[in-house]
């Protein structure tokens, strides 16, 4: 199975990518989908959070304040800390299991799309990695448009990450979102074709079909050695 690691800055475009692998019949495994169901009331990140930040951070409905949250974790290095300590087991274990299930689909190639890739290090697990790349003017533009976020918030943000140019230097492919949609899906179409090459060895074994047939092999294996002992 082959998992491309997609990344990026917050507002660099990863899901405007990621709807385009989903449209192109490429499963995708969200990572800001995971946080937001382990985040979700009842759950362990949910306990965890209240554990560690108090009921302060709940909405009536106990659901927890999200953009209370945000403006805490997003203004301050070690409140972000602690809440990436407190949910990063649960984000881990959540795209695990979001893999896993794709795999057991049969799916030969995945995409996950990861914001904190590299500073979760999660990056030895994907291959390709792709980067969307943007210049930082254009990413507080995005940001600040999309969400209805002040300068400084935007900023705050945007600083809480690693910053993009040290990304793009650790990408295997980069987009460029500088421009507008039409010339995204150009860029998109040539990694498209770049990331559905055929599958290597490694690849292929990793995936449930390369699975079956390891054990097959070893169970005929098995049986030709069985056959020989008794004939000898
Ligand atoms: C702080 C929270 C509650 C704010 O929620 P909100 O709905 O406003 O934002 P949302 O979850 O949609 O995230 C938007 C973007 O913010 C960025 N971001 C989120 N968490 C972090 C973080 N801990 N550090 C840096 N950037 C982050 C990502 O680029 C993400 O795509 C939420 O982001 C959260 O639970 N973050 C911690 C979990 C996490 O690390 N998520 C990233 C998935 S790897
Ligand atoms: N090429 C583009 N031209 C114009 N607008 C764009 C382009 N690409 C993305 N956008 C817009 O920029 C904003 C940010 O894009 P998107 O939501 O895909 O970013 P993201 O990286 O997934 O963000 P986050 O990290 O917050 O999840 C959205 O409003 C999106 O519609």
């Amino acid at each position: 199975m082959r998992i491309v690691g997609l990344t990026g800055g917050i507002a660099s475009g990863k899901s405007t990518v990621s709807n385009l692998f989903k449209a192109s019949g490429i499963p995708v495994v969200d990572a800001d989908v995971v946080a937001r169901n382990v985040l979700k009331k009842g759950s362990g990140g949910w306990k965890r959070v209240i554990a560690a930040f108090g009921e302060e951070i709940l909405l009536p409905s106990r659901e927890v304040d999200r953009p209370k949250l945000g403006q805490m974790v997003f203004s301050s290095d070690s409140t972000r800390q602690l809440l990436n300590k407190l949910m990063a087991p649960y984000i881990s274990t959540g795209i695990f299991w979001e893999i896993l299930k794709q795999w057991a689909k049969g799916a030969k190639l995945i995409v996950v799309d990861i914001p904190l890739l590299f500073e979760v290090k999660m990056d030895k697990w994907t291959k390709p990695i792709v980067v969307v790349w943007v210049s930082q003017e254009t990413q507080l533009k995005r940001l600040m448009e999309r969400d209805g976020l002040s300068e400084e918030d935007a900023g705050n943000r945007v600083m809480a990450q690693m910053s993009l140019d040290l990304k793009r230097s650790k990408a295997d492919v980069v987009i460029e979102n500088n421009g507008d949609l039409d010339h995204l899906n150009q860029q998109f179409s040539k990694v498209l074709s770049e990331i559905r090459r055929p599958l290597t060895w490694t690849e292929f074994w990793r995936s449930r079909q390369g699975a079956f047939s390891v054990l097959g092999l070893v169970t005929s294996g098995l049986f030709v050695c069985k056959h020989f002992s008794f004939g000898s």
